[in-house]
């Protein structure tokens, strides 16, 4: 199985220091939409693995995270793509939960709901901890150069780590090699 997974602020869309609180902030960044249909049109299931301690700090509910995310899901139907499970964590910092990267557990539970090992499946995110998660699991971790990329690409990053402009160069990496 050809699987792909993906963090979702600064991969799929624009992130912001502000975090992403609603639909209407919710915006793919350039040619992030097509790389997915692309992606899944020529075989790939692509998963995402996504933080979302808003949930845990009040700035917008379940619902609204929801409606990214079929909008997401729209979009890229549009494309005659799909997504494949999209993974959250609605969690603060400070809960101690298993899932917020960089601990792997999204990771875990993608790999468990596909059936899959994790081995080399790629990462890819925009943070050291994106990285890290996939480090913890024997992924490959894979940063894009979008979102938060570029001052992450400034820290020591995890021996192995593939590094990409953005999403739509990944696409065309695993799609025509
Ligand atoms: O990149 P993914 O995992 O899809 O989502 C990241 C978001 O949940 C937010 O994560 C926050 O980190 P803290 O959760 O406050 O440490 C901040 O980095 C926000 O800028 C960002 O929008
Ligand atoms: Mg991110
Ligand atoms: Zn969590």
């Amino acid at each position: 199985m050809k699987l792909l997974i993906l963090d979702r602020d600064g991969v799929i869309n624009y992130d912001s220091d502000a975090y992403i609180k609603s639909v209407e902030e919710w915006i793919p960044l350039p040619g992030s939409i097509e790389a997915i249909a692309q992606l899944s049109k020529a075989g790939w299931t692509v998963a995402v693995a996504t933080n979302q301690s808003g949930i845990a700090r009040g700035y917008y509910d379940l619902a609204t995270l929801d409606a990214m995310h079929a909008r997401l899901r729209e979009l890229v139907a549009e494309q005659g793509g799909e997504v494949g499970l999209i993974v959250y964590c609605p969690h603060g910092p400070d809960e101690g939960c298993d899932c917020r990267k960089p601990k792997p557990g999204m990771l875990k539970t993608i790999a468990q709901h596909y059936n899959v090992a994790l081995t080399n499946v790629w990462f890819v995110g925009d943070s050291l901890g994106d990285l890290e998660a996939a480090k913890a699991v024997d992924s490959h971790p894979v940063l894009v150069k979008t979102g938060k990329g570029e001052k992450t690409q400034a820290k020591t990053l995890p021996v192995g780590t593939l590094i990409f402009d953005d999403l739509a160069a990944i696409a065309a990496e695993l799609i025509h090699n």
